[in-house]
C-alpha cells in the first residue's frame, strides 16, 4: 500500500490543463522512489455539475476528507453562470475548505530573480521580494449568515452578506501567522478595517492579545485599504501579513502581480493538527482561477500549480529537500529564460503549459 494518499481535483478551465503537469511530476517522483503517493481523482465545480448536477458529489467530499492531501486546480467559468447559486462551481471550493476546516491559508509571494522584470512594478521594488499572506479561510463574509437577496417589490431588492468572526477563529489564525514569522523575519502586519467594522475591532483586539505571547515578533496594525496601497508602493516592508478571508483574497491577488503573474502564486490551506496523530487536513491550490479567457489553448502557466504541489511536499509530508528541489527547478527554468505568455517580457518567445511542465521536470531529473 502506498505511504501517502493524494486526492486530485483538477476542476475546470485551465485547472485541468495545469493538473496534468503535476501528475507527470508525481509519476516521476513515484517512479524514482522519492515519493510513494497513491492518486485518486474527482470532479469539482462545473465539471461535476455537468456530470452530476452538483458542484461536488458527497462521494468526492468523503474522499477529500480521507486523503492525506487534496491537490486542487481551479473552478468556475461563464458556462455555469446560470446554474443554481448553491451549485455554482465556486460552491465546491467553499464547501471543501469548510468541511476540511482548513482555516489557515498560506499564500507566499516570492519574486524569482529572473522575473524581477516581469512585474508591473520597477525591478528594485520587487527584486528579492518574499512575503507571506496568511489568510483566514473558513470564516468571515464568504460564510456568514444571513446571506440573502430579498425582493422588496417596485423593482428593488436587498442583498445581504454577513461578516462574522469569533475570538477563537482570529486567535488560531494569528498564532499561525506569528509562528511562521518566527521562521522568517519576525514581523507581522495585521490588516483589517477596525475604523469601520466591528469585526475589525475584534480582529485587532485578538491579534494584539496573541502578540503578547510572541514578544520577539514585531506586530504592526495596518488598515486593509492602506495595505493594498503599501503592497504596490513598497512591498518589501512586509514579511507576514495576517488578514481575514475577504481582504486576504484581494490582497493576495495584488501580491501575485508583484511576482510577475497570478500564474506564479501557490497556496496551502491547513487545518488544526489532530490531537492524536498530529496530522493536519491540507488543501493545495494555485491562487488563480480557471482563467476562461485562455482555457483550452494550452498556454496557461503551470508554475503556481506545481509550486502548490511543492508546498504539499513541504507542509503535509515533511519532504523538505524534494520541495526545495522542485522550487529550484522552477527557478532554474526561469533563469534559462523560459516563459509562458503571462510572464514574458520584451516580445520574448513564449512556450505553452506542456513545455513549461516538461522543462521543470527535466531540471528536476538533472
Ligand atoms: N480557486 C479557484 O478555483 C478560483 C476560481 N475563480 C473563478 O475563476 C473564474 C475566472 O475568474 P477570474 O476573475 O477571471 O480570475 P482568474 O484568476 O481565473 O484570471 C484572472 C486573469 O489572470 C490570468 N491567469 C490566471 N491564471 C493564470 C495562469 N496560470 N497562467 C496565465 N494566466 C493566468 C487569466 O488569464 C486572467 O486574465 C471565475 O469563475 C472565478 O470565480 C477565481 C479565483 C480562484
Ligand atoms: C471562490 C473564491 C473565493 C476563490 C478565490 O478567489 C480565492 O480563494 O482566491
Ligand atoms: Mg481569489
Amino acid at each position: 500500500m502506498a505511504t501517502h494518499s493524494l486526492f486530485l481535483l483538477p476542476g475546470d478551465g485551465i485547472g485541468t490543463e495545469i493538473m496534468v503537469e503535476v501528475e507527470k511530476l508525481i509519476a516521476w517522483t513515484n517512479s524514482e522512489g522519492l515519493t510513494d503517493f497513491s492518486l485518486d481523482r474527482g470532479l469539482a465545480g462545473g465539471s461535476a455539475y455537468d456530470a452530476h448536477q452538483v458542484a461536488i458529489t458527497e462521494e468526492d467530499v468523503v474522499k477529500a476528507k480521507a486523503a492525506d492531501a487534496v491537490i486542487f486546480g481551479a473552478v468556475g467559468g461563464p458556462k455555469w453562470d446560470d446554474v443554481p447559486y448553491d451549485q455554482r462551481p465556486e460552491a465546491a471550493l467553499l464547501r471543501l475548505r469548510k468541511e476540511l476546516a482548513v482555516f489557515a491559508n498560506l499564500r507566499p509571494a516570492i519574486c524569482y530573480p529572473a522575473l524581477a522584470e516581469a512585474s508591473s512594478l520597477k525591478r528594485e521594488l520587487v527584486e528579492g521580494l518574499d512575503i507571506l499572506i496568511v489568510r483566514e479561510l473558513t470564516g468571515g463574509v464568504y460564510f456568514g449568515e444571513p446571506k440573502t437577496i430579498t425582493d422588496l417589490g417596485d423593482g428593488q431588492k436587498r442583498a445581504v452578506d454577513t461578516q462574522v468572526y469569533e475570538t477563537y477563529e482570529i486567535d488560531r489564525i494569528a498564532r499561525v501567522a506569528f509562528d511562521l514569522a518566527r521562521t522568517r523575519r519576525n514581523k507581522v502586519h495585521s490588516a483589517d478595517k477596525k475604523n469601520v467594522m466591528k469585526s475589525g475591532v475584534l480582529w485587532d483586539e485578538v491579534v494584539k492579545g496573541v502578540g503578547k505571547d510572541y514578544p520577539d515578533v514585531e506586530l504592526h496594525h495596518i488598515l486593509a485599504d492602506n495595505a493594498a496601497m503599501q503592497l504596490v508602493r513598497t512591498p518589501k516592508q512586509f514579511d507576514v501579513m495576517v488578514t481575514d478571508n475577504l481582504f486576504g483574497d484581494i490582497l493576495s491577488d495584488v501580491a501575485a502581480m508583484l511576482t510577475g503573474s497570478l500564474g506564479m502564486l501557490p497556496s496551502a490551506a491547513l487545518g488544526a493538527p489532530d490531537p492524536v496523530t498530529g496530522k493536519r487536513k491540507a488543501f493545495y491550490e494555485p491562487v488563480h482561477g480557471s482563467a476562461p479567457d485562455i482555457a483550452g489553448q494550452g498556454i496557461a502557466n503551470p508554475i503556481a500549480m506545481i509550486a502548490s504541489f511543492a508546498m504539499a511536499l513541504r507542509y503535509s509530508f515533511n519532504m523538505i529537500e524534494l520541495a526545495d528541489r522542485v522550487e529550484a527547478a522552477i527557478s532554474a527554468v526561469l533563469s534559462d529564460g523560459l516563459r509562458t505568455g503571462d510572464i514574458a517580457q520584451d516580445n520574448r518567445k513564449t512556450i505553452g503549459t506542456e513545455e513549461m511542465g516538461a522543462a521543470i521536470l527535466a531540471k528536476l531529473k538533472q
